[in-house]
């Protein structure tokens, strides 16, 4: 089942349209969201993860649409998602701030606790459950935004730059855990080598909109980065 957006309008400032009659299916498996600065990856992910609404058309999944109040909630239990700055919350060791993270989804406040651990281990932070995430480094504080997406077993993970500031390790254990999951994944990500063996699918923003989405092998051989500006 994808998340489909429907002739979708939206800009960040009252006049501004960054997308425009937007029609896109992000498919299920792993998905790469690729283009340049400023094309508008954190947006659509924010659209998906309904952080905000589009100004005209919708965003759905699974027949919900989280523009609708009555919606809302049920789409918002089953989409996770990790933002390109992760914050602590003040006061709260990672173990709290994940399990925090899956009370918001809907998750029972013991189930979440209880759960929040298995997170911390899958991205390799278990030794640092107890610790503030105020002292923790900024990739640690990356690698706690991910358990925060994995905690609540959401159907589907939007990830902003995962990648970004991990050291290579961390980056390939997050290869592997991207290569682990069977669900739905959408990565906004710049770093488009290799793109054919991770992921499924490319979306490719350009400065017109969309310049492709199809499965990744036939991106680069569409032109991949050189492909309309992206
Ligand atoms: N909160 C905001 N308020 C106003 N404009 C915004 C806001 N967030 C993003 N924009 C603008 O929307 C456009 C798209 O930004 P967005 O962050 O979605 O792009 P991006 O492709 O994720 O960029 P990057 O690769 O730098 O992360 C940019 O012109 C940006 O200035």
């Amino acid at each position: 089942m994808p998340i489909s957006f429907h002739e979708c309008g939206f800009g960040h400032r009252r006049g501004s349209r960054l997308f425009t009659d937007l029609d896109l299916l992000l498919p299920q498996g792993r998905t790469a969201l690729v283009g340049p600065n400023g094309s508008g990856k954190s947006t659509l992910l924010g659209l998906a993860a309904s952080l905000f609404h589009p100004r005209a058309g919708r965003v759905s999944y699974r027949g919900l649409d989280p523009a609708l109040r009555r919606d809302r909630a049920r789409y918002r239990a089953l989409v996770g998602w990790m933002p390109q700055d992760v914050r602590p919350l003040p006061g709260l060791t990672a173990r709290e701030q994940v399990g925090y993270a899956g009370w918001l989804k809907g998750l029972p406040r013991r189930e979440a606790w209880r759960r929040a651990p298995a997170a911390l281990e899958t991205v390799g932070l278990g030794e640092l459950a107890g610790e503030s995430c105020a002292a923790l480094s900024g990739g640690q504080l990356r690698r706690v935004g991910l358990a925060q997406t994995l905690v609540h077993d959401a159907e589907v993970i939007l990830l902003d730059e995962p990648t970004a500031g991990l050291d290579p390790e961390q980056r390939d254990r997050f290869r592997e855990i991207l290569a682990g999951r069977d669900g739905h994944v959408v990565v906004a990500t710049h770093d488009t080598g290799g793109l054919a063996d991770l992921y499924d699918s490319v979306v490719a923003l350009g400065p017109g909109g969309v310049a492709y989405a199809g499965p990744a092998a036939g991106w680069a051989a569409a032109g991949g980065p050189a492909l309309r500006g992206v």
